[in-house]
């Protein structure tokens, strides 16, 4: 078997000299969400309704979400566990974005760097979205910027899936002896629009697939350690958008309060879809689905979430190794995984927006393949490639690729789809 090939013109086996930690951003005073929610919500028919609730949220933590400090303690994990390999990060949403990061990337020296971005699951806001950031970063830093290679999604590495489970193992034994055995375990993840849902990954419905994938193996590994097993469930935090557009369900105070109603007396929250305890985990989940379950006298404890945990770093030097040596172990502990290296052209994309980078060359630009920091694309405007979602054969890009690269058709490319 062959891996697709990236814009980069490598899947595996390749050099990188730079890990370049990729997120969300989030504000860090008061004078910031206003200005944060509009770059989140930009062009996004998010209602003004809603952002003035979710502002109102960040007031609560004086206006700072917990984020970005997160992301500086990752940082210094990974600077030590990378060294002397250099670790750059950069943000879509807040300083220090993800331009600031490229230029600086450049001015380095660098020539290629892996990308490791901070979302476990596929989904536009998660994968795709990242990668268009990507893109319009290198287009914005110009010529001679470094290429960049994304790092495979991780939701069932042993390294995201351990330090889960431990913290499932500590939070059911913070709950009422009395009632801890018949504890719930109730995984959530960021609710998406529903056709974000159905257009994730390669072939669609992938972040669904995923959670569950991943939920599936932390339950059955709390099961094989406390000697009890745990019924589990999915549920979705932090719907935003219009009401008229349907989002996955159940919201996680809906099924809190369908578990109190069916008689269930304990449920431990596990905010599966989070690396690290931010504001949809700290607000969302803490306060209002606690706040849910505690009037229905549903015992609660929410799981704490990676962070940086040693595991959860050294996962991330493991990704990068895997890249560079076709040899490397792939671990995944589902049968969902391992994920592809670099998306097909199409993956994640809920209707061809902008180019992505760090994926197959046709995703970069309109006219066939280019090299990441020399684009041709104009943003805003669908690839031609884009547009042939239904009709052209979707594994164009690959063939372009064998064609310039010499490589071979990837078999893992959803070509028969
Ligand atoms: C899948 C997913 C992840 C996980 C993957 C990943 O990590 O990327 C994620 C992460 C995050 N989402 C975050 C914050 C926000 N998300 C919003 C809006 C939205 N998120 C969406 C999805 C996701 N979001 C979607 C479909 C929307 C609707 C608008 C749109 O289609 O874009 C809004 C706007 C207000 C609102 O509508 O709620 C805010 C403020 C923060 C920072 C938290 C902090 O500050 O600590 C983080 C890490
Ligand atoms: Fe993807």
């Amino acid at each position: 078997m062959t891996v697709p090939t990236d814009a980069a013109g490598h899947g595996r086996g390749i050099d990188v000299d730079a890990l370049l930690l990729v997120s969300f951003g989030g504000p860090e005073g008061p004078e910031d969400v206003l200005p944060f929610l509009r770059n989140v919500t930009r062009g996004r028919g998010v209602p003004e309704a809603r952002l003035a609730e979710v502002a109102a949220h960040y007031d609560r933590f004086g206006g700072r979400s917990p984020i970005n400090d997160q992301n500086r303690a990752l940082l210094a994990a990974l600077r030590e566990r990378l060294a002397p390999m250099p670790v750059y990060w950069g943000n879509r949403n807040w300083q220090p974005y993800l331009a600031d990061a490229v230029a600086r990337m450049r001015a380095d020296g660098v020539r290629r760097a892996a990308c490791f971005v901070t979302s476990a699951f596929a989904s536009y806001s998660g994968c795709r979205q990242y990668r268009e950031d990507l893109a319009a970063a290198l287009e914005q830093v110009g010529p001679g910027a470094p290429d960049l290679v994304k790092l495979r999604l991780f939701f069932d590495h042993p390294g995201f899936v351990e330090p889960m489970v431990d913290h499932c193992v500590r939070a059911l034994a913070t709950l009422p002896v009395a009632v801890r055995d018949e504890a719930r375990l109730v995984f959530t993840a960021h609710a998406l629009p529903r056709s974000q849902a159905a257009a994730s990954g390669p072939d669609g419905g992938a972040y669904e697939r995923q959670l569950r994938a991943a939920a599936g193996v932390i339950a059955q590994r709390v099961a094989a350690r406390v000697g009890t097993r745990h019924e589990w469930q999915v549920a979705y935090c932090s719907r935003s958008g219009p009401p008229s557009v349907p989002w996955l369900e159940p919201d996680v105070n809906d099924a809190l309060a369908a578990l109190a109603d069916g008689g269930a007396r304990a449920a431990v929250i596990v905010p599966v879809g989070f690396v690290s305890d931010h504001m949809e985990v700290v607000y969302d989940l803490d306060v209002e689905a606690v706040r849910t379950a505690s009037e229905r006298g549903l015992a609660v404890a929410r799981a704490g979430t990676v962070g940086t945990d040693p595991r959860f770093v050294a996962m991330v030097a493991d990704l990068v190794a895997e890249r560079r040596s076709p040899e490397w172990e792939r671990p995944a502990l589902s049968g969902e995984g391992p994920s592809h290296d670099v998306c097909p052209l199409h993956c994640c994309d809920p209707g061809a927006r902008r180019p992505a980078a760090a994926g197959v060359p046709a995703d970069l630009c309109a006219h066939g393949p280019a090299r990441s920091g020399v684009t041709a694309s104009q943003p805003g405007r669908p690839a031609n490639a884009e547009r042939s979602r239904h009709g052209e054969p979707r594994n164009e890009a690959t063939i372009l690729v064998d064609e310039r690269a010499g490589t071979s058709r990837s078999d893992s490319h959803p070509a028969g789809e």
